[in-house]
Formats: structure tokens, sequence, C-alpha cells
């Protein structure tokens, strides 16, 4: 091969990787394969080839760092640098009033709660290095999770480039739509397979695979709510929160309000447990946050869950199992 010089073979990698991720995007999550094998192959080994002349010009969003084909034996794990908590859950009113008086009592006055739904799928974590996704991890423990970043990386509502070059990790919730759900159990029972009794399981089940290729062939789908660590932006409330998530990309349920104290809490409790059956996802509650960042801190947590926030639970579907 002529040689390069590390200018040329930096050009021409700008060229080959974007080309090379949107003929791999398109294999896997497009169901869409849109070039021959043959070729997308001979311009992998071209990549592979300059990679290895210049290995200081290797980036993780090449397609040599983004090893899909392989399944795993068993997930790797992952700590969380900042535990993922459970959530304190409340039934009533009542108990969401003494929730809030709590609150008041501890900071001496009212505050603004951000008031959202509360998902029924997995938690997931995803981390970002300068903009590039380099890491998507479960729950597990609440310490220690399962590194599943070569299944995140099908999902589509997932970016793997934000729209600025940021280091931050983000949280939220995997889930599996209702109309996916039974789209997948209508071809598991067609092909004599178990089918799966939930959309939360159906999601676990799909995201904590370890073939990427059948995470591929599932449609999983992503409400990000929570910014853990913020590479510098300022935002000083839940609320801002959201929105930065949905600048950056990433798929924000559209649903969320601030109230001022519990004033409206009641009221969208109560519609959305009255709408609950017409949404294409599952919800099993609301998830009521204090909307202030700083007095989220000073709250803190206690051993087990935040002070800060509250999920109202809504009696389990009828149609649950
Ligand atoms: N375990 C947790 O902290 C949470 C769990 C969930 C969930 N399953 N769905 C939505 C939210 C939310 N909107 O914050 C949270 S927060």
């Amino acid at each position: 091969m002529a040689d390069l010089t590390k200018e040329q073979a930096s050009q021409e990698l700008d060229k080959i990787r974007p080309q090379l991720n949107s003929w791999r995007d398109a294999y896997y999550t497009k169901d869409a394969p849109v070039v021959e094998d043959n070729v997308y192959d001979k311009l992998y080994n071209r990549l592979l080839e300059i990679e290895q002349m210049y290995p200081e010009l290797v980036t993780p969003d090449s397609p040599s760092q983004q090893v899909g084909d392989v399944t795993l034996p068993d997930f790797n794990k992952v700590t969380h640098d900042i535990p993922m908590l459970s959530m304190g859950d409340v039934f009533s009113e009542e108990e969401l009033a003494e929730f809030n008086d709590r609150i008041e009592k501890n900071v001496g006055h009212e505050v603004d709660y951000n008031v959202e739904l509360k998902i029924d799928g997995l938690s997931l974590s995803l981390i970002y290095e300068n903009g590039i996704l380099v890491q998507g991890s479960t729950r597990g423990n609440g310490t220690i999770g399962e590194n599943v970043t070569e299944n995140v990386k099908t999902i589509k509502d997932i970016p793997q480039k934000l729209s600025r070059p940021l280091s931050i990790e983000v949280r939220g919730e995997c889930f599996m739509s209702k109309k996916e759900f039974l789209r997948l159990n209508q071809e598991r029972e067609n092909e004599g397979q178990q089918v799966f009794a939930n959309p939360r399981n159906a999601a676990a089940g799909s995201l904590r695979q370890l073939d990427p290729k059948i995470t591929a062939s599932r449609k999983l789908d992503t409400f990000m709510y929570t910014i853990v660590t913020f590479d510098g932006m300022d935002v000083t409330t839940q609320h801002q929160a959201l929105e930065t998530l949905k600048e950056l990309g990433f798929n924000v349920n559209p649903t969320a309000q601030v109230t001022t104290g519990l004033k409206g809490v009641q009221n969208f409790i109560e519609h959305y447990g009255e709408v609950r059956d017409d949404l294409d996802y599952g919800i099993d509650g609301v998830v009521l946050k204090v909307d202030d960042l700083a007095l989220q801190q000073q709250l803190g947590n206690t051993v087990k869950v935040p002070r800060w926030e509250i999920a109202y639970k809504f009696p389990p579907e009828q149609s649950e199992t």
C-alpha cells in the first residue's frame, strides 16, 4: 500500500468511518442492508489497514471499536460510580402529603416538583465521551450493572453521537411499546417459542441479550430522564435537565409538568391513571422530583433511596397477568 502521511490517513479515515457506520446502522437497525457484504468488508479492511499504520487515529466511534458481531459468553460488569438507586413508593394521596411535609420541614418552604410518568421498563445508564457513546449498562444491583453497550447501539432512539461533544452520563428507562410487545409475542408463538408475560419482561429479555443481533431484531425504545454528570452544562432544575436531554438528541417523555407544592399533582395522577391503557407504553405510576437540583443535593439520599423523589404507584393494570 502506498505510504500515507498521517494527514492523508486522517482525511481518509474521516471519510471511511461515517460511511461504514451508516452502512452498519442500516444493517443492524433499519433491517435494510444498503450495500453488498464484500463492498462493506473491502472498505472495513481499508480502515483497519490505516488504523494499524496510525493507531493514534483510532476513535471510539470507529467501526473497528464497535464489535457488534461477538456474542458474549456472559455480560461484562460495570461499576456505577454514582449508584443507581431505587425509589420510595407511596400508594395514596395521604402518603404523598406526608412526603411533601417531610420536604417542606427539611427545607423550610414550599418546593416546586417536576412530575413525570414512571415508565414500566428497565433502568439504563449511558456514558458519552466527547459526545460519543462509549458505554451502556443496566442497573444491576445499583452499584454493579451489566455492560450492554453493543445492544444499546442497536436501539434507534439512542444517539451514538450527541449534538455537542460532551462527556456526560445520562440515565433513563428502556422499554418495549405495547405494539411491539404484541408483534414479538405473535412471532414467538408462530415459532413455537415461549411468549413474554408483559412488555417489561420483553424489554429486559431483549436488552439483556448476549447476542446484539437479537436485540437489534426487537424494537426497543427509551425515555431518558436524568443527567448524572453535566460536563460544565449550566442546568439547575430537573425541568431544564429534560429540555437539555431533548436538545442533545435523546427521547424524552413529553408529559412532564412543574407544580408548586402538591398543587396539580393529584390532577396529573388522576389524568394519567385514566389514560394509561391508551398509552402505547406501560406506566406504573408517577414520579415526583424536587425540581431544584441544588435542593435535591441538599436533601440527599437515605441509605437506599433519595429523599427528594417519590413514586406514586398505580394499582397493577387489569390486563397484566
Ligand atoms: N428508580 C428510579 O429512580 C426511577 C425509575 C423511573 C422509571 N421507571 N420511570 C420514570 C422515571 C422518571 N421519570 O424519573 C423513573 S426514576
